[in-house]
């Protein structure tokens, strides 16, 4: 397996820096991509596995799979064999040649990629346990602490003063945490703007100037890194850790003797992709793993998209992961990016190592256009204060977004900081009258536009949220009205067992709980026909004529009064009726559905609660759990009556629901066969009109809705 050439030593990126050496304007340059395979590890050996994996040349990987299975071919910039001690593949990855063009003010990155316990860490770091007492060997130190000796050896040879700084980040379950500050942790918002592009906000840089300095600030990070065990590596990092020195130079061409180059050097160890049936991972390490999934998969993504040229000038998702927008600028940008693709060379791991190989494969044909980040000279006196000012005017501003309002008042909203973004455009040009006018108005105007164009999309955040607001309260008003119609059904239905007190009406008709309770109530007309649906904007209705219940009426009648009512014929006692749910309607004493609070146990304890399902997590507006319950005693109610053969006397006076598939009974969620208690369906004694049948549909609405 063992084919060792000192010549790929010399590294990928030996042409790339020879060629912007020579040619400074901006130039397509692809993805550097070095492969490393990391030797058999003790376990994998003690558990006899197979190596799959064979270097037939400096530059070629070839995979044979066992029992003779095809065998595949991978080509890349380099290919390290398990062999390689940790300088070779330093002088083999071309490292140094980023660290010289950092200097010469690009934006490098070098990460390493590949399945959990590949060896990325090591690569980088070294072995583990990083950050603890323990030092780690020269020897095995990894590509950061040998590029920072190269740094600062060429930094001193430059002669110049240059400013160094580091920042070290962590993404952790899609949280960004700075790794150099003290305290606990505090989730960074990730920005973005013209100048910088995507940028963590308040992320701590601490300048450095020695090596040890720069060593303290990467094992500080480690020691605060998350690293935890599972079957496949014991010490595993479950985070992607973005490692960034920052190198302020000033420029030593002749032609630009007063100017500063920005360069950046940027070292990442993602964390590695991992199947959680193999890793066995369990709590909070399967979430992290989900996360880490997801997030490589949006890394993958974006590689693919970046392939396709036309895809390229259009869109590419960065913002689907706060990866993605970090490596944005590495991945497509302006910067000069090396991946280091790790891979174990066991049989057992052969399907993720195919999965990297490719991967990677795709990934050295994205190309980016370096550009040295433009020089700037320093800022005119005063500026930064204007720019802290104008920062603190649109943090006010997104404040204010963000409070909850209702329609109108957005629109006043929207109107207030349009005004506001007038006055801070006019105040921006009234301050740069003066000396520094020209390069101030260029600045502030380009801000002011930046901070404009956020805006703009919070407020469209803002709008989309309220209309999908408005879908989900639209649909809770129609499965209120259905409610309704389905409350007077029922009542209808089953005026055989509820009467009119006989000293009121000659006839027996239906009995109006609120007229047992409220004497105001006992003249509504739904005593004598059966009433047309109120409208009223109220929350708790009377069963029968839907007027507004005062708080004691319904279910919530006095002793005194439920135990006369229930004297009369046919009353239907209250703690016979599941509660009736307050019913929300889109008005002036309306309550939100997200406002509503948490169902009566008493309603979580009925046998026929809602039961919990994937769906419902799905749906936009979570029905609670009282009308679940209500709905569905009303839909058991019906189903009885007609089941029992005597639908014939209902009287819908409803217009008919949408009509469902017919004949196909509705079952509560979570049922696959029709529910037992509905027994056999029975023959239909005789149809008598086209009303029957639409009581019929309603009933099967009424169960379609609970599913
Ligand atoms: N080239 C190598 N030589 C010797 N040991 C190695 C090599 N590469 C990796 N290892 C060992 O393999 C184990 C796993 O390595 P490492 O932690 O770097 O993997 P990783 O890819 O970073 O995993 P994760 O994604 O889970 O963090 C470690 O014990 C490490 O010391």
């Amino acid at each position: 397996m063992e084919v060792r050439n000192r010549e790929h030593f010399q590294g990928p990126s030996r042409d790339l820096l020879q060629t912007l050496g020579e040619k400074e304007e901006e130039m397509e340059t692809p993805i550097q991509v070095v492969l490393r395979v990391r030797p058999m590890s003790q376990a994998e050996l003690r558990r006899g596995e197979k190596s799959v994996l064979h270097c037939s040349g400096p530059k070629t990987l070839q995979v044979s799979p066992l029992g003779g299975g095809r065998e595949v071919a991978f080509h890349f910039g380099v290919v390290l064999d398990g062999a390689c001690t940790q300088d070779e593949v330093f002088q083999g990855s071309g490292v140094q040649h980023l660290v010289e063009l950092a200097l010469r003010g690009f934006s490098c990155t070098a990460f390493t990629f590949g399945q959990t316990g590949s060896g990325k860490t090591y690569t980088l770091t070294g072995p583990p346990p990083q950050g603890e007492a323990e030092p780690v060997p020269p020897s095995l130190t990894g590509l950061m602490q040998r590029s920072f000796v190269c740094l600062l050896d060429k930094v001193q040879d430059v002669g110049t003063p240059i400013t160094l700084s580091a920042s070290y980040l962590e993404i952790y379950n899609e949280q960004v945490r700075d790794l150099l500050s003290q305290g606990p942790h505090h989730h960074l918002p990730v920005r973005w703007n013209k100048t910088q592009g995507f940028y963590v906000e308040k992320l701590k840089a601490v300048k450095f100037g020695t090596l040890e300095e720069v060593m303290e600030l990467l094992l500080e990070g480690l020691r605060r890194r998350r690293s935890s065990a599972h079957a496949l590596n014991v010490v595993s990092s479950r985070s992607h850790a973005l490692f960034t020195i920052h190198i302020q130079c000033p420029v030593v061409s002749p032609s630009r003797s007063k100017e500063q180059t920005f360069g950046k050097l940027c070292f990442v160890d993602l964390a590695g992709s991992e199947k959680v049936a193999v890793t066995h991972s369990r709590g909070e390490l399967m979430l992290e793993a989900s996360n880490i999934n997801r997030s490589l998969l949006a890394l993958g993504h974006c590689i693919s998209l970046l392939l396709d040229p036309r895809q390229k000038k259009n869109h590419i998702p960065y913002r689907d992961s706060k990866l993605t927008r970090l490596l944005a600028d590495s991945l497509g940008g302006s910067g000069i990016t090396l991946m280091v693709a790790c891979v174990s060379p066991s049989a057992q791991c052969l399907p993720e190592t195919l999965n990297t190989l490719r991967y990677a494969s795709r990934a050295q044909k994205v190309t980016t256009h370096p550009t040295p980040k433009v020089p700037q000279g320093p800022q005119p006196l005063g500026l930064e204060e204007e720019i802290q000012q104008l920062r603190q005017e649109n943090l006010m501003l997104k404040q204010r977004l963000e409070q909850p309002l209702g329609h109108r008042s957005m629109r006043i909203q929207k109107e207030t900081c349009d005004k506001e973004f007038v006055n801070l455009r006019q105040r921006g040009a009234s301050r740069n009258k003066g000396p520094q006018s020209g390069w101030a108005k260029r600045n502030l105007y380009g801000m002011l536009q930046e901070f404009m164009l956020e805006n703009q999309q919070l407020r469209e955040e803002k709008n989309q949220l309220q209309r999908s607001r408005e879908c989900a309260w639209n649909e809770q008003q129609v499965l209120v009205q259905q409610l309704k119609e389905l409350n007077r059904h029922l009542l209808c239905s089953s005026g055989h067992s509820i009467r009119c007190p006989p000293q009121h009406f000659s006839s027996p008709t239906l009995l109006c709980p609120c007229s047992v309770s409220q004497a105001q109530y006992q003249a509504l007309a739904c005593h004598q026909v059966l009433p047309p649906l109120c409208s009223c904007h109220c929350n708790q209705l009377c069963l029968l004529c839907y007027a507004p219940l005062p708080p004691c009426a319904g279910s919530r009648l006095s002793q005194a009064q439920r135990g006369e009512a229930s004297l009369l014929p046919g009353y239907l006692p209250s703690q016979m009726l599941p509660e009736l749910p307050p019913l929300h309607v889109f008005g002036t004493q309306t309550k939100a559905p997200w406002k509503m609070g948490v169902p009566s146990p008493q309603v979580q304890n009925q046998p026929f609660a809602q039961p919990p399902g994937p769906d419902l997590r799905e749906h936009p507006v979570k029905r609670k759990s009282s009308e679940w319950a209500w709905t569905h005693f009303l839909a058991e109610s019906l189903t009885k009556e007609e089941a029992s053969g005597r639908a014939g006397r209902v009287t819908p006076s409803a217009p008919p629901l949408p009509e469902g598939p017919c004949g196909t009974p509705g079952r509560p969620r979570g049922e696959r066969r029709a529910p037992r208690r509905m027994g056999k369906p029975q023959p239909r004694p005789h149809v008598a009109s086209p009303r029957m049948l639409g009581c019929s549909v309603q009933t099967q609405s009424l169960w379609t809705s609970l599913r």
